[in-house]
């Protein structure tokens, strides 16, 4: 099966509640989470250490399946598929840029958008233009792309991770405390980067943060408490 003729409508978690085995109990991470958001909306969740953060992205993400409710990218109910129309899932409509930038040591920065193309499939030099254009629109360009990852400060490689994210033309786009490795003026042009971002290319956007000098970029802030969201 292929998703892509899926009209893009975003995001939405109903009734989503995701327990981990915790001795002879379960511990509740998220409990009974509603969440709705659309294309070009940038929503930040924030709270404290363990309600539940990276649980929700995990869940998001589609890396885990919640005990009970359901997830929808685009309309596409997530539970219904099996593994592998999950992965195809991802790929084509999910973006995800983790707490750390996890880039490949090896690789240019240019070189880290075009790794996944041969699964892609996009003649090579298309690919390669795209790559540049996106690196250059998060604000990297000429040779600072042909850089690798441990020639960059890392407000740069998270704005390589955010244009390689973006690579596949998600409408969902996850991130995770995305300036937790950077000071506050690099942390808030990354979160004006990812506002930016989400315009242009029409993506929900989910920052979860837990720094709330940030959140006046963002469309609406949920706060997270013991695995429950709610409006702030
Ligand atoms: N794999 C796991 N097995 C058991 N419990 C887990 C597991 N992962 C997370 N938890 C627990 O679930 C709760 C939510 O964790 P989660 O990582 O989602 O919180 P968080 O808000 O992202 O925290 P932080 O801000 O510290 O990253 C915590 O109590 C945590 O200890």
């Amino acid at each position: 099966m292929t998703t892509t003729t899926a009209v893009r409508t975003g995001l939405a978690l109903s009734g989503v509640t995701l327990t981990y085995p915790d001795g002879e109990s379960r511990l509740t991470a998220l409990d009974d989470v509603e969440l709705s958001v659309a294309p070009g909306e940038f929503v930040a969740v924030v709270g404290p250490s363990g309600c539940g953060k990276s649980s929700l992205l995990a869940v998001a993400a589609t890396l885990l399946r919640p005990d009970r409710g359901r997830v929808l990218i685009d309309g596409v109910d997530a539970g219904a598929l099996g593994e592998q129309q999950r992965t195809s899932l991802r790929r084509e409509r999910l973006g995800i840029v983790f707490q750390q930038s996890n880039l490949l040591a090896s690789l240019t920065a240019v070189e880290q958008l075009l790794v996944l193309e041969s699964v892609r499939g996009r003649r090579p030099a298309a690919a390669r233009r795209r790559a540049e254009e996106l690196l250059e629109s998060v604000g990297l360009a000429g040779p600072k792309q042909l850089r690798r990852p441990h020639q960059l400060s890392g407000g740069e490689r998270q704005r390589v991770n955010i244009a390689r994210a973006l690579f596949g033309s998600p409408s969902v786009l996850l991130v995770d405390e995305p300036t937790s490795a950077l000071d506050h003026e690099r942390g808030a042009q990354v979160v004006e980067l990812l506002a930016g971002v989400t315009r242009t290319h029409g993506t929900a956007t989910v920052m979860v943060t837990h720094d709330r000098e940030l959140l006046g970029r963002t469309d609406r802030v949920l706060e997270m408490h013991d695995g429950r969201l709610t409006a702030r």
